[in-house]
């Protein structure tokens, strides 16, 4: 699936009084399964607001498969592009309806209620994320990782190109980690879905993505493979923390061990 010029952000800005992301451009190809990296207030979350529309471009253009995303409705911007958020806003209904929730854009003007395609669509992501078993509890009767994994649902009910996630592996055990990423590599390779998601697990990010971006201080600072981007010169300068970079011998990756002070001391 790969190969095809699919989203493009050149130059773009966007931001807050205090906190401006700048001269932010990527390339993304269609079926690539790409993560962000970077400390925190680094302008990651930032970044997914200004692609989805709630905040405004300062400057620059965002590109979807050649057409300026400011030029799509948020309806039809909503059927291409779906986020995951990193705090989900659970509320009083249940789950299946929260899921549901993701089939709006694709209503018709004077539609109400779901159809009995949208169910199956909503009944179909709720198995493969685990969640079909609550559909009918409150979604503020989950667990934080089972509320994820509902959010993840929704958003793959919008049956997007691209999906955007924001740190959605933190509430997640390991082996929910590892089963969601999982998902989204198995609908990646499948589906040629799209994949952009925020990651502090560096050895994830290493593992699951084919490209990497790292943020620090509004800009993007390094941008490639794991191996050009896990360094541990790039590390330590943008974490400012001492850190030992090594190869897995099973997937050939980075893998980025923390170093406490301790063990500096006993070196
Ligand atoms: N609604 C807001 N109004 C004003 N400033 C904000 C707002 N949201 C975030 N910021 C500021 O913008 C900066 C970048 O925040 P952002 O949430 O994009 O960082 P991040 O890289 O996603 O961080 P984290 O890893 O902690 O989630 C921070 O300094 C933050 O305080």
């Amino acid at each position: 699936m790969m190969g095809q010029a699919f989203f493009d952000i050149e130059n773009f800005a966007c931001g807050y009084p205090s906190f401006r992301l700048s001269g932010i451009g990527f390339s993304l190809e269609k079926g690539s399964f790409a993560g962000i990296i970077g400390p925190n207030g680094s302008g990651k979350t930032t970044l997914f607001r200004g692609i989805t529309g709630s905040l405004p471009p300062l400057s620059g253009r965002m590109l979807l498969n050649g057409r300026s995303l400011q030029s799509l409705s948020l309806r039809k911007r909503a059927q291409n592009i779906a986020i995951v958020s990193q705090f989900v806003d659970a509320d009083q209904i249940t789950v299946e309806d929260y899921v549901l929730m993701g089939r709006i854009p694709y209503y018709s003007r004077f539609q109400f209620f779901e159809t009995s395609r949208d169910r199956e669509i909503a009944e179909k992501y709720m198995r493969l994320t685990e969640t079909f078993q609550h559909k009918n509890k409150l979604m503020t009767e989950l667990s934080g990782g089972e509320q994820q994994r509902a959010a993840i649902a929704r958003a793959l009910v919008q049956e997007p190109e691209l999906l955007l996630l924001d740190e959605p592996t933190s509430h997640l055990d390991i082996t929910h980690q590892v089963r969601i990423l999982n998902l989204l590599q198995q609908l990646n390779v499948q589906m040629g879905l799209t994949v952009l998601m925020v990651i502090h697990d560096l050895n994830l990010a290493s593992e699951y993505c084919d490209r990497l971006l790292l943020f620090n201080e509004g800009r993007i600072v390094n941008q490639g493979k794991p191996d050009d981007v896990l360094t541990f010169e790039t590390i330590e300068d943008v974490y400012k923390t001492p850190v030992i970079v090594r190869t897995n011998p099973y997937s050939g990756k980075p893998v980025v061990f923390l170093v406490s002070d301790k063990m500096m001391k006993s070196k």
